[in-house]
């Protein structure tokens, strides 16, 4: 298992170059499950995560062709078996995602029932009964979901009983092919929503309200092939911005997309930052200054992201001042407490809410990664504190950050990945 060794107390100053978005790739590269000809996504990052989702299409019979610069060809017209097994789902969650377009576009699928995982139970309860309510038979046998359609799907009115992200991406590519009209209310309004609902557009489906409450899909007979990106990614440019506040640095993202961050924007410049934005750049500039305690809840977009709850915690640990962090997403996303704890930082949990009481400093200490924004949150705690931190269970961060060590040695971070292959 890799290791992280960061030496602290650098601050941070330069320009970094944001990837396409982890949970956009992943339903943008599923959603060619539904074309009868090529589809080819560009700005697909490399990471654990896509790896994954391309051996699960792979061991369909998709044909994967890997092109210059993030691009990826996506042939699914050789597709041979309609089974997502259990040892890639139980890797990924977001392998739920091909259930929908298998259905779809060729009546059946199983899909391994992905689990619980670190940060919750997350259960698949409203995906699947979304899409018995289109008319799919739906079995769960030996830890596998078992779909099948007589016919076509057949589009209804379907209202979420929370907003789930996977949930509205499954039923919006699983409507794309139904027989008439769907709509979808509580839908999800992240930008990974409008990203899915422009390439389904481009592949020829009929959508209205992608990125509002109310989503409508008129059902088409075919979806043909096109060329399609991933949007950047605004939790990892998030991360960035926060390895620049933590240090008391200035960062400066390219390649981002600011009109998709500003509820983390916000909280940042309460928290002192100096933040200018350009059409695809985002500046964040701290002028040596500690940050200032802010508070916050996490809710559905555009609302304060849950996947930046971790790294914002991580600033407030130095803040001057107390802040209250409220969870509302998932049950158990303050594993990252503890383990910011072994730094020194002074936080209390009660429930969903932690109170952080900013300190003067942090301490390096060995931690673990529980999941992968933990993982993040404790790089940002390693950054800021005085000693070498080595951060173990590496592995969660491969999921979702490309070429981390690259991009902080690249803004003046000391850092070294300590492989298990090599000695150490
Ligand atoms: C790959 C991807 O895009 N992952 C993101 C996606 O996860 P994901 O799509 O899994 O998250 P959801 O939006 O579905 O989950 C939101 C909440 O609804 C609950 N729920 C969801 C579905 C369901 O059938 N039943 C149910 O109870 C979940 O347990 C959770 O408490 O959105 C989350 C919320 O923004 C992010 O943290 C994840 O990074
Ligand atoms: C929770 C996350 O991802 P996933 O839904 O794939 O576990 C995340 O990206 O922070």
């Amino acid at each position: 298992m890799d290791k992280l060794l960061i030496t602290g107390g650098r601050v941070l100053n330069g320009d970094v170059r944001i990837s396409g978005a982890k949970n956009a790739a992943l339903p943008l590269l599923v959603a060619p499950l539904l074309a009868d000809d090529v589809v080819t996504i560009g700005n697909v990052p490399h990471l654990q995560d896509t790896t994954t989702i391309l051996q699960v299409l792979g061991r369909m019979g998709v044909t994967v062709t890997m092109g210059d610069a993030g691009s990826v060809q996506i042939d699914a017209r050789t597709l041979t078996s309609a089974v997502a097994p259990y040892e890639l789902v139980r890797t990924m969650r977001a392998s739920i995602l091909v259930l929908g377009p298998l259905l779809a576009r060729h009546g059946e699928a199983s899909v391994s029932l992905p689990g619980g995982c670190a940060i919750g139970s997350r259960p698949v309860d409203q995906h699947l009964k979304a899409l018995e309510a289109l008319g799919a038979e739906i079995r769960v046998e030996n830890g596998y979901v078992h779909g099948k359609v007589a016919g076509r799907l057949k589009g209804t009115r379907l209202v979420f009983d929370m907003v789930t992200v996977g949930g509205t991406e499954n039923i919006l590519m699983a409507a794309t092919l139904a027989e008439g009209t769907t709509v979808i209310e509580n839908a999800a309004r992240e930008p990974e929503i409008v990203n899915l609902a422009e390439i389904l557009i481009a592949m020829g489906a009929q959508i209205e309200g992608a990125g509002t409450d109310r989503i409508t899909v008129h059902g088409v007979d075919r979806l043909h092939g096109c060329t399609h990106d991933v949007i950047p990614d605004r939790i990892e440019t998030g991360s960035y911005l926060c390895a620049g506040a933590i240090t008391g640095g200035r960062v400066r993202a390219l390649a981002a997309a600011p009109d998709q961050l500003e509820a983390v924007l916000l909280k940042l410049e309460e928290a002192g930052a100096h933040i200018n934005t350009g059409k695809d750049w985002i500046e964040l500039d701290m002028q040596g200054r500690r940050p200032k305690a802010v508070s916050f809840r996490t809710a559905p977009h555009p609302a304060f992201p849950t996947d930046m709850q971790a790294q914002f915690m991580a600033v407030n640990t130095v803040a001057e001042g107390v802040s209250t962090i409220s969870e509302t997403i998932f049950e158990n996303r303050f594993m990252h407490v503890p383990e910011l704890s072994r730094f020194g930082a002074k936080i209390s949990v009660d429930g969903h809410t932690a109170v952080v009481t900013g300190v003067d400093r942090l301490l390096a200490a060995p931690v673990m990664a529980t999941d992968l924004r933990a993982s993040m949150s404790l790089v940002l705690a390693a950054l800021a504190a005085e000693g070498s931190t080595v951060i173990d269970r590496l592995y969660h961060m491969d999921r979702g950050y490309e070429r981390l060590e690259e991009k902080l040695a690249g803004l003046g971070a000391e850092l070294r990945r300590i492989s298990s292959r090599s000695p150490t």
